[in-house]
């Protein structure tokens, strides 16, 4: 399980009542708490997160016990209203909204230039089942390398992509580093703040936070059960 920082990773840890020990690998801690999940925080920005979750997954695999799911985890901005404040987002979709170009049309995406990909799925099934037992919104969370900080640019975020819930800045390198070692994915988000005009008086990482904690301890069955089947 990834998340961008120490605070998400503990935030999610505490949903999980083993007892936790750390191994260093290049670049990244991997925390292994006894019965539950592995952890990272594999820090900001899709390209840190790609490259920390890539390691791990790496590690994993040579050492002959490979992981068979990958969850990025964090908080996130939620459009509003439609992702309010403290509420919890299992992504449908991860994609890259600012992975393109720019043209005197409008934005472009990186697929539309011949290249990659700019969305991940999720199995439905999972996200269908993660939701049901947490209670999360299901929608599209977008990766952004650059927070949304006007109401322009929510708009033009959500008129792109109009089932968007929640947009974060690790999930599509997440899912991109799962996808090169053939494993699926999830998101799930915990709304600290709204996307739209920068008001850092609005944030509330605490409640997210704990919002993040009270998910998992529900997910967490859901999670074992998967990896379960998956083996
Ligand atoms: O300085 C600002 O205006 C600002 C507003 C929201 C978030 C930030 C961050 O630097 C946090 C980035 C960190 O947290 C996730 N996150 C949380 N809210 C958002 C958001 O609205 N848009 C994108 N990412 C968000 C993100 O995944 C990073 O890990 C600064």
């Amino acid at each position: 399980m990834a998340t961008a920082v120490p605070a998400e990773r503990d935030a999610v840890a505490r949903a999980f009542p083993g007892a936790a020990h750390g191994r260093a690998l290049p670049g990244v801690e991997v925390v292994t708490i006894a019965d539950g999940p592995d952890l990272i925080a594999a820090g900001v920005g899709p390209a840190r997160a790609a490259a920390s979750t890539a390691a791990a997954l790496t590690a994993a695999a040579l050492d002959g016990r490979p992981y068979g799911l990958v969850v990025s985890a964090g908080i996130a901005g939620g459009f509003p209203p439609h992702a309010p404040l403290a509420s919890l987002v299992v992504a449908d979709e991860i994609t890259a909204a600012d992975l393109g170009a720019e043209t005197a049309d409008g934005f472009l995406p990186v697929t539309d230039l011949g290249f990659g990909t700019v969305t991940h799925r999720p199995p439905a099934a999972l996200v269908r089942e993660v939701a049901a037992a947490s209670g999360a919104l299901t929608g599209a969370v977008l990766t952004v390398s650059t927070v949304t900080g006007t109401a322009a640019r929510a708009a033009r975020l959500r008129d792109r992509h109009p089932g968007a819930l929640a947009e974060a800045m690790e999930g599509f390198g997440v899912a991109e580093a799962a996808a090169a070692h053939g494993l699926p994915v999830l998101e799930v988000r915990a709304v600290s703040n709204p996307v739209g005009p920068r008001d850092r008086a609005a944030w509330r990482i605490g409640d997210a936070l704990d919002a993040l904690t009270e998910g998992f301890g529900k997910i967490a069955p859901v999670l074992e059960s998967w990896n379960r089947y998956d083996s």
